[in-house]
């Protein structure tokens, strides 16, 4: 296969659901990918020198080709796996940058991950190439977003390609291109040797969430893809109290240890919430969120976070957030390793509010206008003396709303005078009203459920880093690629690559 001199590469950050902690001694998790990335720009150069650049974690390396050779001496044959991390190169490379084994600084461990993948992904080729790398995120690092994962799959993917040991998905005429299943796999158990190196003892979901994106379902390295899910509203806050997931993910191992007969039913409850989760998930989907599947939903998190306290990764920042969050009617619980880091908060569904306005020009006609609502679907008729009309209607499509509701439109060409003569109505139905919502035009009224959540945004929006909307893959938008669309060549968005000229 032809290695590229040149690729521009990112892979999603992600949320976990349920089951984190619980899903590295064998159990389920869901987790979603998040429309933050990070970015991986990879140059192969003449020159005999491999420089990284790592601008969020302030690290900017350069190595010389002739003193990374020797770390591989040890390598004969098999040492190309991908599979198991290499004990004798990890030793080397230790000993070279003078990192120690126990080791959670934030830089050294981007430095071994970069460099462990480097040497073994070039370990058979005739020479080490030069590099010129830079790897830069949306994600903030050590939050419980997977940072580390979207790192790690970048930097695989990137060094794979320039070795040619994967395709270069992209041809001139084409916008978007797919690696292959058998590609993404070897990309996958690339960036786990990394997650190993930085985290330890990973289960994988972060780095398999980072490679194929979407919604997925993670047990003990099998990946479930979760097409069959609805549409949900999570707010996503960081407490920006900062933590190591590899000093989390050993303190439960000790916690397990210590008191088995404990914690052992804890990670099967949690195990039981996951699949609860997941089934309840695809009722929804089947057959429309109801206000039963919502109550599901926020008891399964707060089970969930209850659960995360006694395995011993809560921190007072997430109980308080949990506090404030419940004072207000939603439910909230820790996402990724804890210890501070993200929490998600399930937002419920919204009322629409609704208003009717009559226009007299260009042409008579009147508007009915509703908006705030969640989920999406609604229904906006129209009756003329409690006939449906059908004519003469204009059915506008749904926007979103800043909040993550939407707003939609339907307009009546109707002659004044019968506007006079007649009684017409707005009729608007939507899953969140017990009953549908009937604006008379002749009134104006403005009427609506009232939404609690406006509140609820407003006392979290300090906190807030990102309202997302999780189901499904999450596309990279375009209008927020501003300076990197620039610098853009290929871009890998969830499992694509996207070609951007501009
Ligand atoms: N943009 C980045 N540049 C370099 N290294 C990164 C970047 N993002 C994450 N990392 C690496 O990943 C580690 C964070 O991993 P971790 O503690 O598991 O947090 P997270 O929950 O964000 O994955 C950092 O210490 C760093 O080594
Ligand atoms: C705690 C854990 O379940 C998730 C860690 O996520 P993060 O590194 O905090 O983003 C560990 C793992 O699954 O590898």
């Amino acid at each position: 296969m032809a290695a590229v001199q040149e690729c521009f590469i990112s892979a999603p950050g992600k949320s976990i659901l349920h089951g984190e902690h619980a899903v590295v001694h064998g159990k389920v998790a869901l987790a979603v990918s998040l429309n933050l990335r990070t970015y991986l720009r990879l140059r192969v150069t003449s020159s005999s020198e491999v420089s990284v650049s790592l601008p969020n974690i302030d690290t900017f390396l350069c190595w010389n080709i002739s003193v990374l050779k020797p770390l591989l001496s040890h390598c004969t044959g098999e040492c190309r796996s991908s599979t198991e991390l290499d004990t004798e190169l990890m030793r080397k490379l230790r000993e070279f940058t003078g990192v120690s084994d126990g080791s959670t600084d934030t830089r050294s461990m981007a430095v071994l991950a970069f460099l462990y993948t480097y040497l073994r992904v070039f370990s058979q080729s005739e020479i080490l190439p030069g590099l010129k790398v830079c790897v830069w995120s949306e994600l903030p690092t050590g939050a419980g977003l997977g940072s580390s994962a979207a790192y790690s799959v970048c930097v695989s993917a990137g060094l794979l390609t320039a070795r040619g040991t994967i395709s270069s998905p992209l041809t001139q005429s084409q916008e978007t291109a797919r690696w292959s299943d058998e590609e993404l796999e070897l990309i996958n158990n690339w960036a786990f040797q990394g997650e190993k190196i930085i985290h330890g003892n990973p289960s994988g979901v972060d780095n398999a969430v980072g490679t194929w994106g979407g919604f997925l379902r993670y047990q003990a390295g099998k990946i479930t893809p979760l097409s069959n899910v609805p549409t949900l509203r999570i707010l996503l806050t960081n407490t920006k109290v900062p933590r190591s997931t590899k000093l989390l993910v050993s303190g439960v191992k000790d916690r397990i240890n210590q008191y088995p007969s404990v914690l052992l039913p804890v990670l099967e409850s949690v195990d039981a919430v996951s699949q609860i989760c997941e089934r309840t998930l695809a009722e929804m989907a089947r057959e429309g969120a109801s206000a039963k599947h919502y109550s599901t939903l926020e008891d399964l998190i707060d089970i969930n976070q209850h659960h995360l306290n006694v395995m011993g990764v809560g921190h007072i920042s997430l109980n308080s957030l949990c506090q404030v969050t419940l004072a207000h009617g939603l439910h909230s619980k820790l996402t990724g390793a804890g210890g501070g880091g993200c929490a998600i908060t399930l937002l419920t569904p919204d009322h629409p509010k609704a208003s009717v306005i009559q226009k007299h020009s260009p042409s008579p006609e009147v508007v009915c206008h509703t908006t705030g609502f969640f989920p999406k679907a609604v229904n906006i008729t129209w009756r003329k003396d409690g006939e449906d009309v059908n004519e003469d209607v204009e059915l506008r499509e749904t926007l979103p709303n800043q909040d993550g509701s939407f707003q939609k439109r339907s307009i009546l060409k109707v002659p004044a005078e019968d506007l006079q003569k007649h009684t017409y109505t707005c009729v608007i139905q939507h899953s969140s009203l017990k009953e549908e919502l009937v604006l008379n035009v002749i009134e104006q009224q403005i009427r609506g459920g009232g939404g609690r959540m406006p509140i609820i945004v407003g006392v979290l929006v300090a906190l807030v880093v990102l309202v997302a909307v999780v189901a499904g893959i999450m596309v990279w938008k375009k209008k927020n690629s501003g300076e990197r669309r620039k610098e853009a060549d290929v871009k890998f968005s969830e499992n694509r690559f996207t070609l951007s000229n501009s």
